[in-house]
């Protein structure tokens, strides 16, 4: 792939990506630039060893991929500014909502566009990105982007583009769900009697236990679930206030549509 990779945009996502391409080795950071306004996080993804820039202007025409990392309330006016790049580079955005078609009409129908959904789990090599690509993108830069994204964790590629909506409810906002939870079970935790710390390290490790063990096992979770559950003990008592009534899986599946259709409106 000649050229450089342009980061746009390094808050909380595209740092978390940024970590994963150079921590990986796929990235060096001589062909790395990062444009970012905030002065301290320019800062911060200086101090990786990239090259930095304020805005576009500072950018030259070296590019053979660039990230769109920025708000999709912004993305418009943003992807405007590298459009002198469109003949050559291949555009990825990750902004939740924004479709391919409102980039092709910015940056031109001949454009390489791919819209990729990450998590911040990417920061940890833990991520997943899922991947969606208009016809313009070529297999050499489709490839690319692929290795580079899958040094950030798993790479899923979708063909529908409206299912990215769906994505965005479940893997790219999914990581504050598990967040809250382990805040809720620390919480539980100490209502229960245990010190804070303790009652935090008992959350977390075991989030992280189960998630492991979820993902190594050849059992389906619903099978590990019940390998917990001993007839009539304690696991069974607190399942009944989860799973009574689908009180769990409704409120996860409406907290989930809620967070679709919110895609579904940035987009426009
Ligand atoms: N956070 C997450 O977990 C995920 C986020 N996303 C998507 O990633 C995108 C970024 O989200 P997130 O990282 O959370 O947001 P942040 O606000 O943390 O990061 C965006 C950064 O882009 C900067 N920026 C604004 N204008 C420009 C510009 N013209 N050129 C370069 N940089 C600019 C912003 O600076 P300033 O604040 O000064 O405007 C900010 O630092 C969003 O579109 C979001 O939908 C996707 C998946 C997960
Ligand atoms: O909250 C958001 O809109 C972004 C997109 C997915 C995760 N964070």
């Amino acid at each position: 792939m000649n050229g450089k990779v342009i980061l746009v945009g390094c808050g909380n996502m595209g740092y978390a990506m940024l970590k994963g391409w150079l921590s990986s080795g796929k990235l060096a950071t001589g062909d790395t630039v990062v444009v970012e306004p905030n002065a301290d996080l320019r800062a911060r993804a200086a101090s990786l060893g990239v090259t930095v820039a304020a805005s576009a202007d500072e950018v030259d025409g070296d590019a053979g991929v660039v990230f769109l990392a920025v708000k999709p309330q912004v993305i418009r006016d943003v992807a405007a500014q590298y459009k002198p790049l469109a003949g050559t580079a291949t555009f990825v955005s990750i902004a939740a909502g924004t479709g391919v078609a409102t980039l092709e009409e910015v940056l031109g129908g001949q454009a390489a566009i791919m819209r990729c959904m990450p998590n911040t789990p990417a920061a940890i090599g833990k991520g997943m990105m899922v991947v969606f690509s208009n016809r313009n993108v070529t297999a050499e830069a489709g490839k690319f982007v692929g290795e580079l994204l899958a040094t950030s964790g798993a790479v899923a590629t979708i063909e529908n583009e409206q299912l990215m909506d769906a994505v965005t409810a479940v893997s790219g906002s999914g990581p504050a769900y598990v967040f809250h939870f382990i805040e809720c079970l620390t919480a539980a935790g100490e209502k229960a009697g245990l010190p804070t710390d303790t009652a935090k390290l008992l959350a977390m490790q075991t989030v992280y236990g189960a998630a492991n063990l979820a993902k190594e096992s050849a059992e389906e979770p619903g099978v590990l679930r019940e390998q917990v559950t001993s007839p009539n003990g304690t696991t069974a008592a607190a399942l009944s206030v989860l799973m009574g009534g689908d009180r769990l899986l409704d409120l996860v599946s409406e907290a989930v549509e809620a967070a679709r259709k919110r895609s579904i409106e940035l987009g426009k």
